[in-house]
């Protein structure tokens, strides 16, 4: 079987975008695993299929390199958001999603971050805006669902962190039924901060959208910096805006790399 896809990327998080509206389509874990391999498949961070939807625009579905689904992903939302039209309604796991083309750059809705432990979900109640926990010098982390999980670290200089060690151990910790994306983020100023990630099913990559968006609402309900600010990652910025019932909104960029064919 071959199937076309789009290879796209916000921020240099990257996507193998495939139309499955027409020709239905459902990666298998191996498919997966072979379309992300850098060497011999298409190489992303995450599989984007476009399925019809009866509610919004279109269906967005999200594969990680390791096979597994994902529920939100505000980067490949922005990708998919430009593909459909200037102002177009997504349909995810995680909700509807709004967005709108402004210029070269696409808003999306991200929806209410939520701080419940069943919600992010953690094995056991705990204080979710601090964890009482910690994984070699970091700790008591923010936990969060943006759709998807997150834990997110304040540290004092995000490059002093080992992440590539760090970000698997506490991905697959048992507190994290549902395994989970680790953020850090260093506060530069009142409406700016340094970020990195390490996503589950992926690991290390340049940009996380909802990991940005986990970002500012976990800094706002430690009343660390404004509620509009700059988050900064190694593949580039968005701007973050989180609302008084932590409705979030992310804008930036998106960019179509080439197009092409691959064999299944
Ligand atoms: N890159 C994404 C997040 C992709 C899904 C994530 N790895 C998960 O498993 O939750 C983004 O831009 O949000």
């Amino acid at each position: 079987m071959q199937r076309a896809f789009t290879k796209m990327h916000g921020l240099g998080n990257d996507f193998a975008v495939f139309d499955a509206r027409a020709q239905p389509f459902t990666p298998t874990p191996a498919q997966a695993r072979h379309i992300a391999d850098r060497r011999r498949g298409v190489g992303c961070d995450q599989l984007i299929l476009i399925e019809p939807s009866t509610r919004a625009d279109a269906f967005m579905r999200i594969f990680n390199p390791d096979g597994s689904e994902a529920e939100a992903c505000g980067n490949a939302t922005r990708c998919v958001a430009s593909l459909l039209g200037r102002s177009a309604t997504i349909e995810t796991r995680a909700g509807l999603l709004r967005t709108r083309t402004i210029d070269r750059a696409v808003r999306v809705d991200m929806g209410q971050a939520r701080f419940g432990w069943q919600e992010v979900p953690l094995a056991y109640a705990m204080d979710t805006s601090a964890l009482p926990v910690g994984w070699d010098g970091l700790a008591h982390p923010v936990a969060l669902s943006m759709g998807n999980p997150h834990l997110v670290f304040i540290v004092p200089d995000v490059d002093a962190v080992d992440l590539a060690a760090l970000g698997p151990v506490i991905e697959q910790d048992p507190l994290f039924p549902q395994r989970i994306n680790v953020n850090i983020v260093q506060i530069t100023s009142e409406t700016a901060v340094r970020h990195r990630v390490w996503e589950r099913g992926a690991g290390l990559t340049e940009a996380c959208g909802s990991g940005a968006c986990a970002v500012g609402a976990a800094l706002v309900k430690r009343r660390l910096t404004h509620a509009t600010l700059t988050v900064h990652m190694p593949g580039g910025a968005l701007l973050i805006e989180v609302a008084e019932d932590f409705a979030v909104a992310m804008t930036g960029p998106v960019a179509t790399a080439f197009s092409g064919v691959i064999k299944l």
